[in-house]
């Protein structure tokens, strides 16, 4: 209800957008060493719910191998609940990997709230493919196959990309360069954190 949301109020609200590994969740575990914020992956949390096995799991794992879009309310509402029950220990949320559209964004902020900062992660999309097939060897990631990889790619830059511009506009937007070696993306990573004191 809308006590719960009450207190995700004073929290900060830092959406992770970039494409498909792009290494999103490899810099919000930086952040949360350093800056104490919650993580929630949206990926993370729908494969959650598939490793459940519950018939919405079934559902979920067979949109996700085809490298499509969960329907919008269902990721919504996982957000939601993850945030709720973080609410009273959190100072800030790092929102991985989510809006994947603008119509997502806008519905987060009518139901939740503003981000201050949009971390946009940048990769080439031949790097992106690289580690993602890397990260396939070992990640069990029924989506880390090279057809999936190329859907993902492809519905990040039609459907994704425009969230960057969107919330470019609104002037929160902080690109990092993630072709760079992990710590020094992180150290562009703690700059923007870092400005919004
Ligand atoms: N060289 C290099 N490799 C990286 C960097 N960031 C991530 N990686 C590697 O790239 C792969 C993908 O990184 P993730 O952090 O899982 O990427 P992601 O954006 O969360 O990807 P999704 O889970 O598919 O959304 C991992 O195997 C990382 O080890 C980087 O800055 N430099
Ligand atoms: O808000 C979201 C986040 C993820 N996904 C689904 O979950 C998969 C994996 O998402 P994740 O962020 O883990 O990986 P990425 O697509 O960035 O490689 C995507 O391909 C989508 O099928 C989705 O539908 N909505
Ligand atoms: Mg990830």
């Amino acid at each position: 209800g809308h006590a719960d949301l009450d207190k995700i109020k004073d929290a900060k609200i830092i959406f992770v957008v970039g494409g498909p590994g792009s290494g999103k969740g490899t810099q919000c575990e930086r952040i949360v060493a350093k800056y104490g914020y919650t993580h929630l992956s949206s990926g993370d949390l729908l494969r959650a719910e598939v490793a459940s096995g519950s018939d919405r799991g079934k559902q979920l794992q067979a949109i996700m191998q085809k490298g499509e879009l969960v329907p919008l309310d269902t990721v919504l509402d996982m957000i939601k609940d993850a945030m709720i029950a973080k609410a009273d220990v959190s100072k800030g949320f790092l929102i991985d990997g989510y809006p994947r559209e603008v119509k997502q964004g806008e519905e987060f902020e009518k139901k939740i709230g503003k981000p201050c900062l949009l971390l946009y992660v940048d990769a080439k999309s031949e790097t992106m493919v690289k580690r993602l097939l890397k990260r396939g060897e070992t990640s069990g990631r029924s989506d880390d196959n090279e057809e999936t990889i190329k859907k993902r790619l492809d519905l990040y830059y039609k459907a994704t990309e425009p969230v960057i511009a969107f919330y470019e506009s609104r002037g929160i937007v902080k690109k990092v360069d993630s072709e760079l070696p992990v710590d020094e993306v992180f150290v562009q990573v703690s700059q923007a954190i870092d400005s919004l004191k």
